[in-house]
């Protein structure tokens, strides 16, 4: 760390990214590039990405659009559905798949093809078990009976306690943690059992998103919870506990499908994600813990090298642009209009 002015890191990875496809790439994979080397790159396209094959071929499209001179490797990741065998997980895994991720059907963005009943996985789990594969999971129930605000600590007692049980050796991320329950149960977990952290589940709680008008561009999954839970997540994330690292979740979701009747949900955040977490960390009182949680743990986690490049941030406010260009669509991102302390050098 240099002074206060300016912070020199360990150049980060970004280890939970929305991407998406076609002329959306260009845009994500640009601004994923100019700050992280590395993104797990998530599988919820429509088809979803559930083998090998398709996991390659998703690869070389965006490899296509990393920027000239640009240093960024896309760490990819199959979808598991209720047919996910075995066979499927091996070839991933000899194919280079770092990682299968569990959407619950009906959760969230594209979940349609997603796992009905957990057990329906139980082969899949022990294979990836056997072969070293990560389980990345979008933790929430989503029967009807229970309410937004609790589906993540539902799932956690229901879903997550039980998989962490029944296998013991499997490594498993919770992915976007946004609830004090998350935050504890992860943290208490056994070795193997990790968590990423959002940069708006840090900035932010329900009532930026509620209070004085509906704000669709805080509307998220897992949904922004009270301020006490988004308390117990600044701790986690600036607890310098090796098992919260950064994943910035980010989600390109058009304007047109953002402000809308019934809106997509996802935050657009790879534009600054950096700049974001900086300035959470520092009101926080703990920058200090920033490289940690950006450079360090994630890699160690999946049993990768750090990086060996840096990145530096300047104190020098400035104010996100209103709107963004992605193919030929707006995309607003999230904290448009803002101004921010720090910015990439
Ligand atoms: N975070 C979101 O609200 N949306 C994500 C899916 C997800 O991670 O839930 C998306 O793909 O749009």
């Amino acid at each position: 760390m240099d002074s206060k002015q300016q912070i020199t890191l360990r150049a980060p990875d970004d280890w939970h990214i929305h991407l998406r496809d076609g002329a959306a790439l260009a845009r994500t994979v640009g601004d994923a590039a100019r700050q992280f080397r590395r993104a797990i790159i998530m599988p919820n396209l429509v088809p979803p990405v559930v083998n090998a094959e398709a996991a390659l071929a998703y690869k070389a499209r965006i490899e296509a659009e990393v920027p000239e001179n640009g240093d960024f490797t896309p760490l990819m990741v199959i979808y598991l559905t209720d047919n996910t065998t075995p066979e499927v997980v091996q070839q991933a895994h000899a194919a280079g798949v770092v990682a299968a991720k569990l959407y619950p059907a009906g959760a969230t963005t594209n979940s349609d093809s997603g796992v009905t009943d957990i057990t329906n996985i139980y082969p899949a789990l022990e294979a990836m078990q056997s072969c070293g594969m990560k389980l990345l999971l979008h933790g929430e129930v989503t029967t009807s009976d229970i309410d937004i605000f609790d589906r993540e600590r539902v799932f956690i007692e229901n879903i997550l306690g039980p998989v962490v049980g029944d296998f013991p050796s499997l490594k498993i991320v919770l992915e976007h943690i946004t609830t004090a329950h998350a935050a504890e149960f992860v943290a208490n977990a056994r070795d193997g059992v990790a968590a990423t952290i959002t940069a708006h589940h840090l900035l932010y709680n329900r009532n930026h998103m509620l209070v004085g008008g509906i704000r669709p561009h805080f509307y998220c999954l897992p949904i922004l919870k009270r301020g006490y839970h988004q308390s117990a997540l600044i701790e986690a994330a600036t607890s310098g506990s090796p098992k919260f690292f950064l994943g910035t979740d980010s989600a390109p979701h058009t304007q047109g499908k953002k402000e809308t009747a019934c809106g997509c949900a996802g935050c657009y955040t790879a534009f600054s994600a950096i700049e974001l977490y900086a300035e959470a960390f520092e009101q926080a009182g703990k920058l200090e813990r920033l490289e940690g949680f950006a450079s360090e743990f994630g890699p160690d986690f999946y049993g990768l090298p750090r990086n060996t490049g840096t990145i530096t941030l300047v104190r020098e406010p400035w104010t996100l642009p209103s709107g963004l260009q992605m193919g030929p669509d707006s995309l607003i991102p999230l904290a448009a209009g803002e101004t921010l302390n720090w910015r990439l050098a």
